[in-house]
């Protein structure tokens, strides 16, 4: 198929959204340490869902003043799979995830080429609030509003309507929302309790059922575990193969045991080169590239 024509895209907007905060060394332990795969490390059974392609990017370049960041990357995303973006700090992972929602665009100095398609459709050509919607991301450290658990939830939904809806009318979905994020079942004895009272990995659980209130296509996350404890790690893990039977989820993690427990397809970058994409298991145990099997085996990173 012939690629379509690529296409620069204005990115002269100004932020109107505060950036995200880094993840702080707070009193959190770390989560599960990114050391190689290796042939024993472990992969959880996981159930075949059939695969359905959401979103696809075609010879995607970024760049920040001028300074490609991401170099021509063609990449499927689809349902029913977890596909994980690894490589080295600085190959363009982030920026990548990004472009995928069109966040890049809140940085005036990134600019685009190369065409993003959801079902088909250029993204280019939806309304971006409406595309954001379609397409929620989950960032590092969880941000939930201050606000109760119960409006963080609902604030999603309230955005969507054009009439306000009252919370009798929301409870159905709010609860639903957190019960796809796991986390009814702890939260549900008081959805009036501040948000920012819960444990770091409850709260971002939250900014899960937050970003999946508005049944999103695709789920983006940026390193959700990595200001976690290993145990909310392990429930985060778990809650992302199971959603990945209902939404398109792409993980950035530096965690390669994390990309190998999770994802089904794996896309190494390297200095913005999109390096390899395969299979997990191929990508880790079989690289048909030199620098993968570097990368996967520990020799950088
Ligand atoms: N806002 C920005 N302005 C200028 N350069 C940027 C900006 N954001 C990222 N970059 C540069 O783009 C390149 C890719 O960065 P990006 O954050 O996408 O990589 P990454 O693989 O996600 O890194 P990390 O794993 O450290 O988060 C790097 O060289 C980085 O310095």
């Amino acid at each position: 198929m012939t690629p379509p024509p690529v296409r620069r895209i204005a990115a002269d907007r100004r932020a109107t959204i505060a950036p995200q905060p880094l993840p702080t060394n707070g009193s959190h332990a770390q989560a599960p340490p990114a050391g190689p795969v290796t042939r024993g490390s472990s992969r959880p059974e996981r159930q075949r869902v059939p695969a359905i392609e959401r979103m696809r990017t075609e010879q995607l370049v970024l760049a920040y003043g001028g300074k490609p960041a991401v170099k021509g990357v063609s990449l499927p995303v689809r349902q029913g799979e977890v596909l994980a973006l690894i490589g080295p700090s600085g190959c363009g992972k982030t920026t990548l995830l990004r472009s995928l929602n069109r966040l890049t665009e809140l940085t005036p100095t990134a600019t685009r080429d190369g065409k993003i398609f959801l079902d088909g459709q250029d993204i280019d050509e939806l309304e971006v609030t409406q595309l954001r919607r379609r397409i929620s991301m989950v960032f590092q450290q969880p941000n939930p509003f201050p606000m109760s658990v119960f409006d963080n939830v609902a604030y999603a939904l309230r955005e969507q309507g054009k009439k306000r809806p009252g919370k009798r009318e929301l409870m159905p979905h709010v609860e639903e929302a957190l019960r796809r994020a796991g986390l009814w079942d702890e939260v549900s004895a008081d959805l009036s309790h501040p948000a920012l009272r819960l444990s770091g990995g409850q709260q971002q659980r939250l900014c899960i059922a937050r970003a999946l209130a508005a049944r999103p296509e695709v789920l983006l996350l940026d390193e959700p575990c990595s200001a976690l404890d290993p145990k909310s790690t392990e429930i985060i893990e778990d809650l992302i193969v199971r959603l990945r039977e209902e939404v398109a989820v792409v993980i950035v993690t530096h965690n390669l045991q994390q990309a190998y427990r999770v994802a089904d397809h794996v896309a190494f970058m390297y200095l913005g080169d999109l390096v390899e994409y395969g299979p997990t298991e191929q990508v880790f145990h079989a690289p048909t590239q030199h620098r993968t099997r570097e990368y996967v085996g520990g020799a950088f990173g």
